[in-house]
């Protein structure tokens, strides 16, 4: 049997917590009888200081293509919101069609409910290292995610690109997606502008902020972000 802990911040974010000391962080589950052993924790659970990066930059910027290699190369677990709600709306749950309709018009779901997919995400994974992709996308977002988490990302990637490019790869990406269409594209842009780039402000004031030029092949924009993460000599695969 498995009862609910409310909160186990003490196990999470210990050093990190300068938002909020008394929030709510991270909830788990914990055996209360011994009929059932006890269940491992993963290694983010038993993780003090999970390394969250934030990747911001407009549609088709290149996050996911980035977050790939930096997986590839420095073993994050890639998270991107626009995935999980994707993944949310195939599944059938009961936000499915609320997600779909936002999607369609470029809009921003609810903070909520994007944190809450990417918190059980978290919890599952056996790593400490995570790319949230695509998040956050609004002020809301932002300080939504870090009441929540009690914490704030260690590196926020920004991919700057001009919007012409931008929608260039969108249209050009052909992966069936519900919003990779002009109309819907001008929308999300409009959004990016008046929404995102504030919360790529703050953490410019922040110093977190690690500005990338998004033009260029692949691995011409991937040079810039390598020396990102091995400034933090995290184990560098080969
Ligand atoms: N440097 C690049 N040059 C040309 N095309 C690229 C480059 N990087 C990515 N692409 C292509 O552009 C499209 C968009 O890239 P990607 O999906 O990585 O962007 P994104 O920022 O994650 O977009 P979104 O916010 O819409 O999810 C993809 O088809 C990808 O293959
Ligand atoms: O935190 C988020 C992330 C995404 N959305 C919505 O999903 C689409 C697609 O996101 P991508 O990052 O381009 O995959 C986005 O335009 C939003 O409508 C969101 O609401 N919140
Ligand atoms: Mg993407």
């Amino acid at each position: 049997m498995w009862r609910r802990v409310t909160s186990v911040s003490h196990l999470t974010f210990a050093h990190k917590s300068t938002v909020n000391k008394n929030a709510c962080t991270f909830k788990c589950w914990e055996s209360f009888t011994t009929e059932i052993p006890r269940k491992e924790k993963t290694t983010y659970q038993r993780a003090k200081t999970p390394f969250i990066t934030f990747v911001l930059g407009g549609p088709g910027s290149g996050k996911g293509t980035q977050c790939m290699k930096i997986v590839e190369n420095f073993g994050f677990t890639h998270l991107s919101a626009g995935e999980l709600l994707r993944r949310e709306i195939a599944s059938n749950s009961a936000d499915g069609i609320m997600i779909l309709n936002t999607i369609k018009e470029g809009k921003i779901v609810p903070s909520e409910l994007t944190i809450k997919l990417i918190q059980k995400e978290m919890e599952l994974s056996d790593n400490y290292k995570f790319l949230i992709d695509g998040f956050p996308r609004s002020e809301d977002n932002r300080k939504a995610f870090e009441q929540i988490f009690g914490a704030e990302p260690d590196v926020v990637l920004f991919f700057d690109c001009p919007e012409d490019e931008m929608v260039k790869r969108v249209l050009n990406r052909n992966q069936g997606r519900v919003d990779d269409n002009i109309d819907t594209i001008k929308k999300r842009l409009k959004v990016f502008t008046a929404l995102n780039l504030p919360v790529v402000n703050h953490y410019l004031e922040k110093g977190k902020l690690y500005k990338i030029n998004g033009v260029g092949t692949v691995d011409e924009i991937y040079k810039q972000v390598h020396p990102v993460f091995s400034s933090f000599h995290f184990e560098v695969r080969v």
